[in-house]
């Protein structure tokens, strides 16, 4: 069999569901075994544990009525991020198509750590190792490639090509040139929710397998997932892709409309959800769908959306419709904890961003925007926090020596951006959903 045409950076729960998916069906659709080499984000264990598979897995799509299992195995080889042979080896592949990646927001950071850490040959992040690929392909005079972020970030493409660029004319100019007419970087939106895989889905995946005649099989990484699914991509690809395009994906000029409305419903909804549920003692998002407390700030935060998304009504009622389908789905359990994570990086984008071009277009404050962030403020407080950004945050707090979520409520704006430091509205509407929620 040929080496795989595609790199996948991130061998989480998200690319199993989705872009491993789409490429499986793709191969079966046209019979051309493209394949993928995924890589972890540092340590070996998904890739030992996928190899010792033989990198095969089980989809469960998990509806409402039931569950749909298929076996996926799109995926050829798995190796550690750390295993620097294996990642050069899969850029030296050559007629390497693809490298995809999904490393969450905070992976498209760049430290002052990157720079000295390429030039002593030692990348370590995401986007000093991403660089490093590129010039171990630049300096074997291969061929172009298509670099695609399928991350929940805002113009993701636009955010790594920019990236990329500005690290690579740090580092090197020859790569910086090569950059440009050697490497794409398409933009795309993706959707399916996907939680974390559960021991239970483990042992169903498993039974499953012996039924269908595998007795030995065991499968310690299936991934669980919604029936529905989406991707929309816009951009070049220089050396081909699979045939995504006859299995559902869709191909457009311009991504971002359909990226902001996913953003701003779908992710936007969620970090609502997350936060202000996790304040009211919720752990899932199904949960919170039964709370009428929290559906109708998700049916205000919606509405408020709705006024500045680029769509008509029709179109942004039909996207509602079905997430309030998606997220009611019972048997689905998204735990807010894992939602609610990196904030410091998703909120900007998604419900500062709707805030925003409210305000921008002289709309009134919507009580959606004040209910994320009051509930983000306490979650804050919490010893249950997992991100990479909010460091500066916390120290934010203790130099204003503000102990008590309202008290820390400029403070937050002011880390947010200069344009919401005197934002005395949103502040007393923050406020007042603490006292809604009975916190100080
Ligand atoms: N889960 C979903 O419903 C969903 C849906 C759409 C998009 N996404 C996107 O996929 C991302 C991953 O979600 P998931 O469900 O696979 O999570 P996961 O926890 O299963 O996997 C996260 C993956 O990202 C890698 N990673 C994290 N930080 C990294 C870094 N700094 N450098 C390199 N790799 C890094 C990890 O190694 C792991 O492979 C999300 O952050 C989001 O942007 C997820
Ligand atoms: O993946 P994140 O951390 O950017 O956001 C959490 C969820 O909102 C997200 O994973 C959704 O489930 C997903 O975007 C659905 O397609």
């Amino acid at each position: 069999m040929s080496d795989p045409r595609t790199i996948h950076l991130g061998l989480g729960a998200f690319f199993r569901a989705h872009q491993a998916y789409y490429t499986h069906r793709a191969e079966q659709l046209t019979g051309q075994q493209t394949g993928i080499h995924a890589f972890t984000g540092r340590k070996p264990d998904a890739a030992e544990t996928l190899a010792a598979q033989g990198f095969g897995y089980t989809l469960i799509e998990r509806g409402a009525d039931g569950d749909k299992l298929e076996l996926i195995n799109s995926i050829r080889a798995a190796s550690a991020g750390a295993d620097q042979d294996a990642w050069r080896d899969a850029w030296l592949v050559d007629d390497l198509q693809l490298v995809t990646m999904t490393i969450t927001e905070a992976g498209y950071r760049v430290t002052p750590d990157d720079l000295p850490a390429l030039q002593a040959g030692r990348p370590g992040s995401a986007m000093s190792r991403l660089l490093y690929g590129l010039q171990t392909r630049r300096q074997a005079g291969l061929g172009p490639v298509a670099v695609i972020s399928c991350d929940n970030l805002a113009s993701n493409g636009e955010v790594l090509g920019r990236t990329v660029r500005e690290l690579a004319g740090q580092w090197d100019d020859d790569l910086a040139a090569w950059i440009e007419t050697s490497a794409s970087f398409p933009s795309t939106m993706v959707d399916r929710i996907t939680p974390a895989t559960t021991d239970a889905d483990r042992e169903l995946a498993t039974a499953w397998l012996r039924e269908q005649g595998a007795e030995q099989a065991i499968d310690n990484m299936p991934v669980v997932c919604e029936p529905f699914t989406e991707w929309v991509i816009a951009g070049d690809f220089p050396a081909g892709r699979p045939a995504w395009d006859q299995v559902g994906v869709t191909v457009v000029d311009d991504v971002a409309p359909y990226e902001q409305r996913k953003l701003w419903l779908l992710n936007a909804g969620h970090s609502m959800l997350a936060y202000y549920g996790l304040a009211l003692g919720h752990a899932t998002i199904d949960q919170t769908m039964a709370d009428p407390r929290c559906t109708e700030l998700l049916e205000a935060l919606w509405s408020a959306a709705a006024e500045v998304l680029p769509f008509d009504a029709a179109e942004i009622e039909r996207a509602c419709e079905a997430l309030r389908v998606r997220f009611r789905n019972p048997r689905i359990r998204h735990n807010l904890i894992q939602i609610a994570g990196d904030g410091s990086q998703k909120l900007p984008n998604r419900t500062l961003g709707i805030y925003r071009a409210r305000r921008a277009a002289r709309l009134p404050l919507d009580p959606g925007t004040p209910a994320t962030l009051a509930g983000w403020l306490i979650h804050l407080g919490t010893d249950r926090v997992n991100d990479q950004g909010v460091a500066e945050l916390y120290s934010r707090f203790a130099s204003a020596e503000t102990a008590t979520p309202s008290a820390r409520i400029p403070v937050m704006l002011e880390f947010f951006g200069a344009d919401l430091a005197d934002d005395h509205e949103l502040a007393a509407a923050i406020g007042d959903q603490l006292k809604q929620l009975d916190v100080k």
